[in-house]
């Protein structure tokens, strides 16, 4: 399906968008479920994503299919190691049989886990044999996906002496990796994270709990990059948010104050208000290493403001959903923009005008289609494919529509 935006502004002021639970925070806490089952979630997001891993942890058949979700493969990974006298094959979409996965692998294999690949060496699919394990001491490789940390971690303190990870190299997207940590802790898991090792302790049950997932920070960023596009004094409201996230996109507050986007944290959550312009001359420059998924984001409000950017820190974009470095080049080009990229970095020109009516690929990656739809603000856009929101934000075109962009199927 692909869909004609037209050029849009926005116009329901007082409308509150309600965006479902951090996928990140769902994923964790469902597996965290399923090794503790006196553990409660509320606000789970409605993601294909968690989708996928929710029916995964309670089917019983001994081939799942994961089709795009990256934290759904990791994180299942480990279960099914745990998981005894069970065999289970995970296997995926045909990019998330391009998404490497060895790290993890080989975390498992030295732990004793008999792990092996079905096609290509390093990749899903691959089989598993669960067990009981003993051994607790693991080195790993931290600068490629701190997935492969956060799936040895959630099953942590089911192993029989805890583990003792060591991370080699400079550790990646280290607020999922603390996100996990603090949900651990959260029911009662004793974990250290110091320097480069992280320890967590042998836990076998919890204490009733209940967890509220708060809304997903990486969905809000395509209001913040709404709001920066509008004219001054536009608003949008966004719930259920809070002031202290686990969520490191929630860097999103400070980022957007470089282009005139305030945050207000209400008890119900977040208003956002466009209070100044930006400086036109002025190249906006951020390391993204933290908050890897509101890249695209950025990316495409600086592209609609006409400001110069200087991206780093996005060496793990090249392994996400597609290539996120050269599908951002390749489409943003196609608009009329100037852009260069390297293996972790990425950076527009100024750009005075917009092209319209450009058709946008989405490369099966649904922050390709949510990051160029705030666009319309500016020109009239087609965004190809459009449904693959649904792998994050499945009422994303709905919300939008709601708050005025004029979309239409074509
Ligand atoms: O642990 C998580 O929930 C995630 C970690 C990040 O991946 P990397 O660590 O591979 O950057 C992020 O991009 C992904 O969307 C979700
Ligand atoms: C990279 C992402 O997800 P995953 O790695 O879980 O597929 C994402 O949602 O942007």
């Amino acid at each position: 399906m692909n869909l004609q935006l037209h050029k849009s502004e926005i116009i329901h002021r007082n409308l509150k968008i309600d965006i479902t639970g951090s996928k990140s925070e769902s994923n964790r806490l469902l597996l965290l479920q399923a090794l503790y089952p006196n553990l409660k979630i509320e606000n789970l997001s409605n993601s294909d994503d968690s989708k996928v891993m929710q029916e995964a942890l309670q089917v019983d058949c001994n081939e799942i299919d994961v089709h795009h979700a990256g934290t759904a493969m990791r994180f299942l990974t480990a279960y099914f190691s745990i998981q005894q006298n069970r065999e289970v094959i995970l296997t995926g979409s045909s990019r998330m049989q391009e998404r490497p996965i060895a790290i993890l692998v080989d975390a498992l294999q030295q732990l004793g886990v008999e792990v092996v690949y079905l096609k290509n060496e390093g990749f899903p699919p691959i089989k598993i044999k669960g067990k009981k394990i003993f051994k607790n001491k693991v080195n790993l490789q931290a600068n490629v996906s701190s997935q492969y940390i956060s799936a040895l971690l959630l099953i942590a303190p089911k192993l029989e002496n805890g583990l003792k990870l060591t991370l080699e190299g400079e550790i990646t997207s280290i607020p999922y990796i603390n996100m996990t940590l603090t949900l651990l802790q959260g029911i009662g898991v004793e974990t250290s994270f110091i320097g480069n090792t992280i320890k967590v302790k042998p836990k076998a049950t919890i204490r009733d709990k209940t967890f509220v997932v708060e809304s997903d920070w990486s969905s809000a960023s395509y209001y913040y990059s709404i709001i920066a596009m509008s004219k001054a004094g536009t608003e949008i409201s966004l719930a259920y948010y809070k002031e202290n996230s686990l969520q490191g996109d929630a860097s999103l507050v400070e980022i957007y104050k470089k282009f005139g986007v305030e945050t207000i944290f209400l008890p119900q959550g977040l208003l956002l208000k466009k209070v100044s312009e930006t400086n036109s001359q002025s190249t906006i420059s951020l390391d993204l290493k933290n908050s890897p998924d509101i890249a695209q984001t950025v990316a495409v409000t600086c592209l609609g403001l006409g400001l110069a950017c200087e991206l780093t820190g996005l060496h793990t974009l090249k392994i996400k959903e597609t290539d996120r470095l050269v599908a951002l080049k390749t489409e943003i080009e196609k608009l009329g923009g100037k852009v260069q990229i390297t293996n972790s970095s990425l950076s527009i020109e100024t750009c005075a005008s917009l092209k319209e009516n450009i058709e946008i690929a989405t490369y099966q990656d649904h922050r390709m289609a949510m990051a160029f739809a705030p666009l319309a603000l500016k020109i009239p856009i087609i965004i190809q494919d459009a449904s693959v929101v649904s792998k994050s934000y499945p009422t994303f075109w709905d919300d939008l529509n709601a708050i005025g962009f004029k979309i239409f199927k074509r």
